[in-house]
């Protein structure tokens, strides 16, 4: 049987009188690219942050088991973002977040900050232990963009990137903390096709080949139906269906609520 890596239990998060998730039961295994789906305003921003340390949930637990086993399950609601991101989740925002005058280089560099062992003083003084981390984190950095396709963009400013090399970036600066589990947030918004498809073989190589599973929130079907395990439909807070982009696509529930008549999958 799949052990989930994440394993999501009867989450709720109100603000104020809203109920923006409503007891939400969510797993996702080792290996899986799985999607999160629904509506604008649906809650599917506030579940990432929710998972992530950003909000505290209302109610519910968020449990981790990095290699799927028991023995590394944890229980991670209430921690810091910084805290969860060195647990193993990474994530990217719906809006570009990039150090926009900080070259490509740099911008990856700053991703693996959180998971080093120099602390500020060792920043200040400088010493062969820090120096020799510092190398290493030019390495790393210049592997992971490799690895994304945007080496020769190294030594460029973020702001002068096209768009889809901008958004593949911030995928780059996510790997740097050496996740299990990544969660997208809208990759493909503001994508031309060429991009879009180009995101779409970058996922399935981060699955395949740095066995990084993935969570994404996405709006283009056509790129969720492709490229999706299990897919998870919410509503109003609520988990309304979930299942394989077949399953999803006969779910009369999930036509009448969200997908209408216009899905071209
Ligand atoms: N910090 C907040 N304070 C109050 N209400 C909030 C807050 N964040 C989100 N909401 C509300 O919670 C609900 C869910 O919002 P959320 O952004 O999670 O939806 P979404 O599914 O990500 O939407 P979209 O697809 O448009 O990005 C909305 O009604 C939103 O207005």
């Amino acid at each position: 049987m799949n052990k989930p890596i994440l394993e999501v239990k009867n989450l709720t998060m109100d603000f104020g009188g809203l109920r923006a998730i409503n007891s939400l039961d969510l797993n996702i295994n080792q290996g899986e690219i799985a999607a999160l789906i629904g509506p604008n305003g649906a809650g599917k921003t506030t579940f990432f942050n929710c998972i992530t340390g950003i909000y505290t949930p209302t109610q519910g637990d968020v449990f981790i088991r990095p290699n799927g086993n028991d023995a590394t399950k944890k229980r991670i609601n209430g921690l810091k973002p910084n805290l969860v991101t060195r647990k193993g989740l990474a994530r990217t925002f719906q809006n570009i977040r990039l150090f926009a005058s900080m070259t490509v280089l740099e911008n990856v560099m700053i991703g693996c900050y959180p998971v080093t062992k120099a602390g500020i003083l060792g920043a200040i003084f400088r010493g062969p232990a820090t120096r020799a981390e510092e190398q290493s984190i030019v390495d790393k950095s210049y592997g992971i963009l490799k690895k994304i396709g945007l080496e020769t963009y190294v030594d460029e400013l973020a702001l002068n990137l096209p768009y889809g090399a901008q958004r593949r970036l911030e995928i780059a600066r996510a790997m740097a903390t050496d996740p299990f589990l990544l969660l997208l947030d809208e990759p493909a918004a503001g994508m031309n096709p060429k991009e879009t498809q180009a995101l779409n073989e970058l996922i399935l190589k981060l699955r395949d080949e740095e066995q990084i599973s993935i969570l994404l929130i996405e709006h283009d079907m056509k790129l969720v139906m492709t490229l999706s395990d299990n897919i998870f439909v919410v509503d109003y807070g609520k988990k309304i269906g979930e299942g394989t982009p077949e399953r999803i696509l006969n779910n009369p529930v999930v036509i009448k609520a969200y997908l209408g008549e216009d899905i071209d999958a």
